[in-house]
């Protein structure tokens, strides 16, 4: 199987590379200058040049709070761009994993979100991730949407790389305590984009194509936590392997004052993706502490 993933230096592009190896499959980053998102004209000739049997769109504009000051490009890039990757791999005639986010949801429900709970994005980054879901459903039936959520790994920029980093010249540090979610490996994503393109690969030369297996699934790390909780337990881990540790004091939302609201509760349940695809990530805590000893034997 040949992918082609949207991106370079993003960490799930990174994640598509580094487990590539392992599930015998090739990865093929396709991104800036080639493919621009911003630019829907340069899409279809990049992917094209790649000749993937599957294309995975995770590029995106991803900088919450700055996507409130300029809404436009986040709407190009992650509104119609996706649609553009789409729209070339219906061209190409490959299915299309795309990945999308927990804040479309605006975060008022009381229990994890399901695929068919309404959504209602209240920030800008949101509303162009939505946007690009639609349009990645309009251009390409061929599609399974996975939403994500609180995405960490060795690459990139990332929570537990803000804390070890920050936490490394800080007695104690201030989090949120009352934005409930679930941290999510961008590795385990990677695996589980892997196994969620086979299957769609293999159904589609099946006589009757499996339409379960299309469509929106939610794909989080299993478990969920606040970001206070989540950066206690990155410290306890760091400290146990004599990485940097700081205090966290907790706080509230209205304490941490941001341009952009976030979900106070956006996990997400993942019961659809382990029944339709067989797909079921690791535990968050499980995932977090593999993800810290990377970085701390990195930096030793
Ligand atoms: N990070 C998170 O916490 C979460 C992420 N997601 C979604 O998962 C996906 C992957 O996220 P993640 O790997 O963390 O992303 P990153 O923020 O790590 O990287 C963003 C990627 O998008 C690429 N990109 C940005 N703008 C453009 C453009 N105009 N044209 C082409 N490429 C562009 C970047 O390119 P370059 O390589 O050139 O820098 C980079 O590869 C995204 O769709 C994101 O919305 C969902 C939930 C949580
Ligand atoms: C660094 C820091 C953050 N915070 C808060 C701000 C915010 O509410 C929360 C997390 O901060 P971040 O900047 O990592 O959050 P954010 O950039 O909103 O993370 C989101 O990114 C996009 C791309 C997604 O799709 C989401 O799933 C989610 O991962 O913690 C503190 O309270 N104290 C701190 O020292
Ligand atoms: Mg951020």
């Amino acid at each position: 199987m040949r992918i082609a993933v949207t991106g370079r230096e993003g960490q799930v592009v990174q994640s598509l590379i580094e487990r590539a190896a392992h599930h015998g499959v090739t990865v093929v980053a396709v991104g800036r200058p080639a493919l621009d998102l911003a630019r829907p004209e340069t899409v279809l000739p990049a992917l094209r040049d790649a000749a993937p049997d599957l294309v995975v769109s995770a590029a995106a504009y991803t900088a919450v709070d700055k996507a409130e000051s300029e809404p436009e490009l986040a709407e190009r890039i992650n509104g119609a761009g996706a649609g553009a990757v789409a729209a070339a791999a219906a061209a190409i005639g490959v299915p299309v994993v795309h990945l999308s986010t927990d804040y479309v949801f605006d975060g008022t429900l009381d229990r994890p979100y399901r695929e068919d709970d309404p959504t209602g994005p209240i920030g800008a980054y949101g509303r162009s991730k939505l946007s690009g879901e639609r349009a990645v459903a309009a251009a390409n039936p061929d599609h399974a949407i996975l939403r994500t959520a609180w995405v960490y790994s060795p690459f990139g920029a990332n929570f537990i790389k803000t804390m070890l980093r920050v936490g490394a010249t800080r007695d104690e540090l201030t989090v949120v305590a009352d934005q409930q979610g679930c941290p999510t490996a961008a590795l385990d994503i990677a695996d589980a984009v892997i196994a969620v393109g086979r299957n769609l690969i293999a159904s589609r030369n099946e006589a009757s194509r499996d339409e379960a297996l299309r469509g929106v699934f939610h794909m989080t790390g299993s478990g969920s936590t606040n970001w206070a909780e989540f950066a206690s337990t990155i410290f306890s881990i760091s400290a146990r392997h004599g990485g940097p540790e700081a205090r966290v004091r907790p706080i509230t939302t209205a304490e941490y004052p941001t341009p952009a609201r976030r979900p106070a509760n956006s996990r997400l349940d993942g019961t659809k993706l382990t029944r339709v695809h067989g797909v079921t990530l690791p535990d968050w805590r499980l995932s977090t502490e593999r993800c810290i000893l990377r970085l701390l034997a990195a930096a030793a």
